[in-house]
């Protein structure tokens, strides 16, 4: 509960940060509205009163205060209705929504995206930074309408007492709305997996380019349409159970107050004063307006709870998965990396992925790994990369554990072509660039992307991906943007490329590697830099100072090329296999 307390004196201020003249313009309405229902009432009945004394000055003092309420009730009321929404669409964009893709984007490990509970809970917020807002402001409007509900009370009870049965009335329809909110909530989060699985088959079936082709291909498109529509199915059966039930207690709930409501009133209207029965006759005719009002806030601010469970929990998640480790990452490598009897299991899976594995990079080496597909070679430069933490054993940067060194900053000393790289709708130049400060020019040059950037019709400016209005690239151009963006970091301390040219033609791949492995020795005596390289061709990788040969997650053979043909293992079949392969 006092999470929920603080996240909304958060919000509130937020808001009055931001927007202070509609902040305390909602404030103060919220404030005089609390009175506002009971002054038509009374106003109404002094008017009565007043005509029936035949009073004229009474009559237009009467007849003035009802109409600046009734004006007061309709005209501001809208206003304030309009004032709210403006401040929960900018709030929500510009402050709510950038925390939700701020936790997740910072989260220093990749580990999250395994996990059932993270996934689920970021899918029930996507696109509901806005009721998070929305939810403070209606505790407001609900806090106000009640009161204004209790004055009001507090009036038709001194009329007669029985028009107090409407507020237990009340209570036993709200508690019967929570029950049916309550179902509402728990099928939500269990529909949750259901929902994304419709989302991303949608996306396979619709725009996703690659599982677009494979689906036409093994004419799969029908077989994944069925799967994607019996998730819907399922998301919208579960829910319209919980909304019947929802309904079912909604309704029975209303059934109590209306009975209460309306014997209430008709024992008002045998007893009472010509005065009192205009009062509590045009307070009787907006009372189920203002009690709606009321609930309905109420019931918002219930319902924003299953989005607030979750966006509480990530901000927490985000907190307790800061990075705990501040150590600065060298200026140079002296020792290099050393990794020992490091073992490491998906989450999630029970199969170690690597076994015990334990070897020294030294500093400014070109370190290739090879090996079977599976064997663990990417799970390792994710480990290097600092995206998973290993199970047991440790990583060393010249003698400091990897874990210590913030985040952060070991990133920020490092460079990357990864397997599955990113394809990033905006100008070449920004796509390669990214935030680095390096040359373009030797940058394209090194990833041998001149001839590419020459047939791009507005050279580094064009725009690249048909999904946003730019040009479509090949499988091999992408991963050339790839690999530039690798090399626009100009000092990193590991430069991995994990399989870099494997869309790519053999010319290109051998100038790409005569070029990176030029970059890497004058990376190497500039600031002990350490390259790895993982790749299948081996054509590739016999010029590089250590080869580590992976097979089922276990580090097999270390050594150089030579030393590894002479040893006559699993290196030396591979390359032959190759060699002969390609003879
Ligand atoms: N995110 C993941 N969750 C669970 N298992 C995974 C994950 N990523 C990889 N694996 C498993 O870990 C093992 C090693 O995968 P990894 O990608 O490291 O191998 P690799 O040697 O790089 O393979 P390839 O040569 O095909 O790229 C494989 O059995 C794979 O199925």
């Amino acid at each position: 509960m006092r999470e929920y307390a603080r996240l909304w004196r958060e919000l509130i201020a937020l808001c009055l940060r931001r927007y202070p003249g509609s902040t305390v313009f909602l404030i103060g309405w919220h404030v005089v509205s609390t009175v506002m229902f009971a002054a038509v009432g009374l106003t109404l009945r002094a008017l009565v009163e007043a005509t029936q004394a035949g009073t004229v000055t009474a009559i237009g003092v009467a007849a003035l205060g009802a109409a600046l309420v009734l004006t007061l009730n309709l005209g501001v009321e809208h206003i304030a209705y309009l004032r709210t929404i403006h401040l929960v669409e900018r709030i929500s964009l510009t402050e709510v929504e950038p925390r939700i893709l701020r936790a997740c984007a910072e989260l220093p490990q990749v580990r999250h995206l395994e996990d059932p509970e993270f996934l689920d809970r970021v899918t029930t917020l996507r696109g509901q930074s806005g009721a998070v807002v929305d939810w403070a402001w209606a505790v407001l409007q609900a806090v106000s309408a009640t009161i204004g509900l209790l004055v009001a009370l507090a009036v038709l009870g001194g009329v007669n007492p029985w028009l107090l049965a409407l507020l237990p009335c009340a209570a036993v329809q709200l508690a019967m709305e929570r029950l049916g909110r309550k179902k509402i909530a728990e099928e939500d989060l269990a529909s949750a997996e259901d929902l994304r699985l419709h989302r991303e088959l949608y996306d396979d079936i619709c725009v996703n380019p690659a599982a677009l082709k494979e689906l036409r291909v093994y004419g799969a498109a029908a077989q994944a349409i069925k799967l994607q529509a019996e998730a819907w199915e399922r998301v919208t059966r579960s829910r319209a159970r919980a909304a019947l039930i929802a309904a079912g207690w909604s309704s029975a709930g209303w059934l109590v107050f209306g009975g209460g409501f309306t014997l209430a009133i008709f024992l008002v209207t045998a007893a009472g004063r010509p005065g009192d029965i205009i009062l509590a006759v045009s307070m009787g005719v907006q009372f189920r307006n203002v009690v709606e009002h009321a609930l309905h806030r109420s019931m918002q601010v219930g319902g924003y709870r299953r989005l607030l469970g979750p966006y509480l929990w990530l901000m927490e998640y985000a907190r307790t998965h800061r990075d705990p480790a501040d150590a600065a990452p060298p200026a140079r490598l002296r020792r290099g990396i050393e990794l020992r009897n490091v073992s490491f299991t998906y989450p999630g899976t029970t199969k170690p992925v690597l076994e015990d594995l334990s070897v020294h990079l030294p500093a400014g080496a070109v370190v290739a790994v090879v090996g079977e597909y599976g064997s663990g070679k990417t799970t390792l430069v994710k480990l290097l990369a600092k995206m998973y933490a290993p199970d047991s054993g440790s990583i060393l940067v010249d003698d400091v554990e990897l874990s210590a060194l913030d985040t952060a900053g070991w990133r920020a000393s490092m460079s990357a072509a990864f397997q599955d790289f990113g394809r990033y709708c905006t100008t070449f130049e920004d796509s390669v660039m990214m935030g680095a400060r390096g040359d373009l020019n030797s940058t394209v040059r090194d990833a041998d992307a001149e001839a590419l950037v020459s047939r791009l019709p507005d050279g580094p400016a064009t725009e690249l991906g048909r999904r946003f209005g730019g040009i479509e690239l090949s499988e091999g151009q992408w991963q050339k943007v790839a690999l530039a963006r690798s090399g626009a970091r100009p000092r990193p301390l590991l430069f991995v490329l994990d399989e870099p040219t494997a869309s790519l033609d053999a010319p290109s791949e051998h100038a790409i590697f005569t070029r990176y492995a030029r970059r890497s020795r004058e990376l190497a005596a500039l600031n002990g830099a350490i390259s790895v390289i993982v790749s299948h061709r081996f054509s590739t990788v016999a010029d590089a100072d250590l080869i580590l040969v992976m097979a089922a997650g276990k580090l097999v053979e270390s050594g150089r090329h030579d030393e590894l043909l002479t040893r006559n293992g699993m290196y030396a079949d591979l390359y032959g296999i190759h060699a002969a392969a390609h003879a």
